[in-house]
This record gives C-alpha cells, sequence and structure tokens, in this order.
C-alpha cells in the first residue's frame, strides 16, 4: 500500500473532519500519516464530537498547539496548517513517503502568520525550484491554470511566448494528456480579430511553438489547438472534443470546472519531484464544527489519483 502524508490545513475550518470521518475509507487505499499533534487531534475530536480511530497515525512537534475557533481567520491556525504541510512535504522529499495529501488551508491565514505563499502550489514550486503547474478536474475534464494566484490586472501582462511555449511543453510532458488539450484566449471572443484585444496573437505563437517542438521529437502532432473563444469553450458541444483546458487565468478555468465538478474535482500540482494532490475546495468556514454532513467526494478522489499514479 502507498504511505501518504496528509497535512491536516487550517484546523480552524473542516479538513480534520474531513481526516477523521473518512479514515476508515482511506486506510483501505492508502497507509496515510496525519501531519498533526495527538494534543490538536484530541481537542479537535472532542469539538466535533468524533471518536479517533486506533489506527490513525500522527506525528508530533509538528507547530505550537492553539485553541481552535470555529470558522475564524487566525495566525496561529494559519502557522500550523502551513507547519504540517511543511512536514508533508518533507517526509516526500526524504521519500518517507509516496505521495502527499493537502487538506485545505485559509490564504488570509498564511498571510498572519507572515507566510509569504499565496497557497500550496506557489510554496512548492519555491520548495524544488521547480515551475509546478495547478491542474484541477476529474476524468471528464481537467483545467490547467498559465496564471493562477495574481490579481487580474497583472494576466494580460504576464502572457509572455516564451513562457507560456514553457508552460505548454511541461504540461505535455507531466499530464501526458491523452487528446487535443485546448488553449483558451485571454479577450472576449479571443479577441475578435483584434477587435477586442491582441494577446491572442502571443498564444497563437506559443501553441505553434509547443506543436513544433512536440512534432520535432517525433512525439505526436499538434497536441494544442487555440486560441479557444473563452466563453464557448465550456458549452456541452465543445466539451465533447476536449478533455484538458489551458486556461489563461484562476477563475477563466475554475468557474467552469466548479459550476459543472465542484464535488468530485481534485487539484494535482504537476511538474514537480513529488505527487501533491487535494481537494478541490476551501477551509468551508460557514459549516466548520457545526455538525454539518459534509461531502468527501473531492477528498477521497484526491487519494485515489495518488493510488494510481504515485
Ligand atoms: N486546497 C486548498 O487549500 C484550497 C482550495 C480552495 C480554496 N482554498 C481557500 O479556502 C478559503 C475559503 O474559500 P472559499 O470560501 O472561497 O471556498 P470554500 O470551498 O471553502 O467554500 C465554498 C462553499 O462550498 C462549501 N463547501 C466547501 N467544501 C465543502 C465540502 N467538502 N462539503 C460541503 N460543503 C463544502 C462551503 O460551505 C461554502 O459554502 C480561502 O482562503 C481559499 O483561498 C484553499
Ligand atoms: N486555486 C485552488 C482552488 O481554487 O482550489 C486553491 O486556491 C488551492 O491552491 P493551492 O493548490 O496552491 O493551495
Amino acid at each position: 500500500m502507498k504511505k501518504v502524508a496528509i497535512s491536516i490545513g487550517d484546523l480552524n475550518g473542516i479538513g480534520i473532519q474531513l481526516a477523521l470521518e473518512n479514515h476508515g475509507k482511506v486506510a483501505k487505499l492508502i497507509d496515510p500519516i496525519y501531519c498533526i499533534d495527538k494534543t490538536m487531534l484530541t481537542q479537535a475530536a472532542k469539538l466535533l464530537n468524533i471518536g479517533i480511530p486506533d489506527n490513525f497515525q500522527t506525528i508530533e512537534n509538528v507547530a505550537p498547539s492553539f485553541q481552535i475557533e470555529a470558522g475564524t481567520i487566525s495566525k496561529e491556525s494559519g502557522r500550523y496548517a502551513y507547519e504540517s504541510f511543511n512536514k508533508a512535504v518533507i517526509m516526500a522529499d526524504l521519500k518517507k513517503v509516496d505521495a502527499i495529501c493537502t487538506l485545505p488551508i485559509h490564504k488570509k491565514s498564511w498571510e498572519l502568520a507572515g507566510i509569504q505563499y499565496k497557497g500550496h502550489t506557489d510554496a512548492l514550486r519555491d520548495f524544488f525550484d521547480a515551475e509546478a503547474i495547478m491542474m484541477l478536474g476529474c476524468p471528464e475534464m481537467y483545467v490547467a491554470l498559465f496564471t493562477e494566484h495574481i490579481p487580474l490586472k497583472e494576466v494580460a501582462p504576464s502572457i509572455k511566448e516564451k513562457e507560456l511555449t514553457r508552460f505548454l511543453l511541461d504540461f505535455y510532458k507531466t499530464a501526458k494528456p491523452d487528446r487535443t488539450v485546448a488553449v483558451l484566449g485571454l479577450n472576449p471572443h479571443a479577441g475578435d480579430n483584434g477587435v477586442l484585444g491582441d494577446e491572442e496573437k502571443i498564444i497563437s505563437k506559443a501553441i505553434e511553438n509547443a506543436n513544433a517542438f512536440v512534432s520535432w521529437c517525433g512525439e505526436g502532432t499538434a497536441p494544442y489547438e487555440g486560441p479557444l473563444v473563452p466563453d464557448v469553450a465550456f458549452t456541452p458541444n465543445v466539451r465533447k472534443h476536449y478533455t484538458y483546458y489551458v486556461a489563461m487565468y484562476h477563475d477563466q478555468g475554475l468557474a467552469p470546472l466548479k459550476a459543472l465538478h465542484f464535488d468530485e474535482g481534485i487539484n494535482v500540482s504537476l511538474n514537480l519531484p513529488i505527487l501533491r494532490t487535494s481537494v478541490d475546495h476551501g477551509t468551508a468556514f460557514d459549516i466548520a464544527y457545526k455538525g454539518v454532513k459534509l461531502d468527501s467526494l473531492s477528498y477521497l478522489n484526491a487519494i485515489k489519483y495518488i493510488v494510481d499514479n504515485a
């Protein structure tokens, strides 16, 4: 069975409930090591009124203990979530585990804790000095993000031929798409022949470059198509032609993905020396520690992806 380090996410959120409630199912698929100290686990389990399974394997000295405050942004919780993630990454880097699965963190809590990263992907990029790619989805549809956690106003200037070509080659190499990949335009109507913007010229050139490199290597012909008009790219008819999409920015790709596949979708970090998967949802502070029945499909699918790919 694969050994997997599970970082516990923001303890003021729903991650720990997901971990405890699904441990029985998860332990049938993998050998999980939860990156949480016994004291914090006991506190959370008591608040949730959930028993701790006998074989719930934890680690010690993750970070200083703190008082859990359900649904609250806090620097203590942010620090704990980050250290939990850090421990999981180190275990994977040292090959103590085969992969990591991350439960959700809160970005503001990380910021309050003085953490310079916007999320896990960003931190992994720095840790491994590698151009990690954020891909979310499920077997029906995967979306890779060319830009991710940056303000919208910075998206257009970030679209550069060399960087996008590199991204497309990295994505081809690590996602190993088995169908043609759709690359979205940036502007309304993909610029409408330059009437509404011209970043599509750069996108077209990067697609041309990536396709030429791939076919020059004898790997196949033209894995990429585009730039597609973004507002029709996810209509039912167009989706019949594609499983993989490359979006130019976060909400361009994740709004349609989460509208269609929020429950079952997962997050995978590609182009790294380790495998990391995650749920596609956040900390859900609005329902944390309230006895609400959670949807566990994303978490279970994130574990299953590791079983199939680690
Ligand atoms: N993998 C991650 O670490 C990750 C992923 C996405 C968002 N986030 C972060 O989480 C924080 C909160 O984000 P948000 O409020 O925009 O999104 P969210 O996904 O936390 O919540 C959106 C809605 O979905 C519901 N929901 C989410 N997961 C659920 C589940 N498993 N079962 C039932 N209902 C569920 C919530 O109650 C809420 O109504 C932000 O800081 C965000 O950046 C982290
Ligand atoms: N963009 C992701 C999502 O919406 O699910 C999320 O913020 C997680 O990002 P990291 O994988 O960098 O934590």
